[in-house]
């Protein structure tokens, strides 16, 4: 389950070294999430969408699935799912599949976790059990018919009891209890297959203690619907070692099915944009040549079709100019980051809601004027 809980890597928020709201010029830092001081608090580590609201120990919510809400302006009155479960040929088992076309943004299912635990070592065979024993006749037999990875030993990791077996293969992070950080299985999402291209992206709302999960591009009627259970920046070596450490499969993917310099364009592009996504941490000086990685970065990524670190590439490209003083193209940038994480995250999540308020207000940013004055670039 753990890869799962970092399905992409996100820095730190952006803290002042010395506690003050100014930097100097060596010091400047430019960090890829913003600071969601102002608005919520949210652990970057994991980069979830933690909202302030009740305690995430408060009661459990139907677990009965809702979709085809709407998000930042995108509209289906359709009251039918937009998915069915289906044979998925390339895996073992099954997947979901999109029963119409679904637009980039639109949220493709929202649901309760059907029981949640807490982390190792408060999570065992006997914790899972007394969940499920909690649970209906129709939720424990929906359980049971989970996929399993952990049936049988493997690569130095021991065979799980079978209610251990499937929580450590399909839940997914959601919160922060008193225990630590929690997962929960969600019954319908369980049946999400990977993808190191994944067309959805979830995100936790801990004020309706709910996964939803979003189309992250406009989605064809037929086409499989995934999500991605690791970080998908690696090479495909890369990848396929962390899931078969992980899960014990080898990804039948599309990028992962490339082959001959499609593959090695597609690795090739992969590593460029984890390069790039250090590099431009460290441009905080040089807003210039941090705009142009920006740049070269987004365009990397839709080459690729990966749309999950758009917002944090923008909102680099928005300190960048609000660094110079160049607030007309930082509000372009911060207004890009902010549809973006719309689509993936919801306009509710944290991040959302930050970029909103620097794209109403970017002088709010500590880095606001920090370097001498000039006229950068917005987004093409
Ligand atoms: C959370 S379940 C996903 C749903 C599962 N296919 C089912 O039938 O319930 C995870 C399991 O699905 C399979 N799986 C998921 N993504 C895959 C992929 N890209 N390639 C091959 N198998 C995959 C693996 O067996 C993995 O352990």
């Amino acid at each position: 389950m753990d890869p799962r809980m970092r399905s992409h890597p996100m820095r730190p928020p952006l803290r002042p070294a010395s506690g003050t709201h100014r930097h100097s010029r060596s010091s400047v830092c430019i960090v890829h999430t913003p600071s969601l001081e102002p608005i919520a608090t949210a652990d970057e580590e994991e980069e979830e969408d933690e909202t302030i609201c009740e305690s995430s120990d408060s009661p459990r919510t139907s677990p009965s699935p809702t979709h085809g809400q709407e998000s930042s302006g995108s509209s289906t009155d359709d009251s039918l799912p937009p998915y069915k479960i289906a044979l998925a040929p390339l895996t073992d088992g099954v997947g979901l599949f999109a029963t119409r076309a679904i637009p980039r943004g639109a949220v493709v299912l929202s649901e309760a976790p059907v029981f949640t635990q807490p982390p190792p070592p408060g999570r065992t065979n006997s914790t899972v059990m007394a969940a499920l024993s909690q649970c209906t006749r129709d939720e424990q037999r929906q359980y049971f018919n989970l996929a399993n990875a952990h049936k049988a030993p493997r690569q130095g990791k021991r065979e799980l009891l079978p209610a251990l077996g499937i929580f450590e293969t399909n839940a997914l992070p959601c919160g922060k209890g008193r225990g630590g950080r929690r997962a929960g299985v969600f019954l319908l999402a369980a049946r999400l297959n990977h993808s190191c291209q994944p067309n959805v992206a979830r995100s936790w709302d801990e004020c309706a203690q709910r996964m939803t999960f979003r189309a992250l591009r406009d989605i064809g009627e037929g086409e499989e619907l995934c999500m991605n259970y690791v970080d998908v920046l690696g090479t495909r070596a890369q990848r396929m070692e962390e899931l078969r450490t992980a899960f014990g499969f080898e990804c039948a993917c599309e990028a992962c099915a490339l082959v001959g310099e499609e593959l090695l364009a597609s690795d090739r592009r992969r590593a460029a944009v984890r390069r790039l996504f250090e590099e431009v941490a460290v441009c905080g000086s040089e807003p210039t040549l941090g705009l142009r990685k920006v740049k070269l970065a987004l365009r990397l990524l839709k080459e690729e079709n990966l749309v999950h670190y758009e917002a944090s590439f923008c909102f680099d490209a928005f300190q960048f100019c609000i660094l110079v003083s160049d607030y007309v193209n930082a509000k372009l940038w911060v207004r890009k980051a902010w549809e973006a994480s719309c689509n993936t995250s919801g306009p509710d999540s944290p991040a959302s809601r930050a970029f909103k308020m620097y794209w109403a207000n970017p002088r709010a940013h500590e880095l606001a004027g920090v370097l001498p004055q000039a006229t950068l670039h917005g987004p093409d």
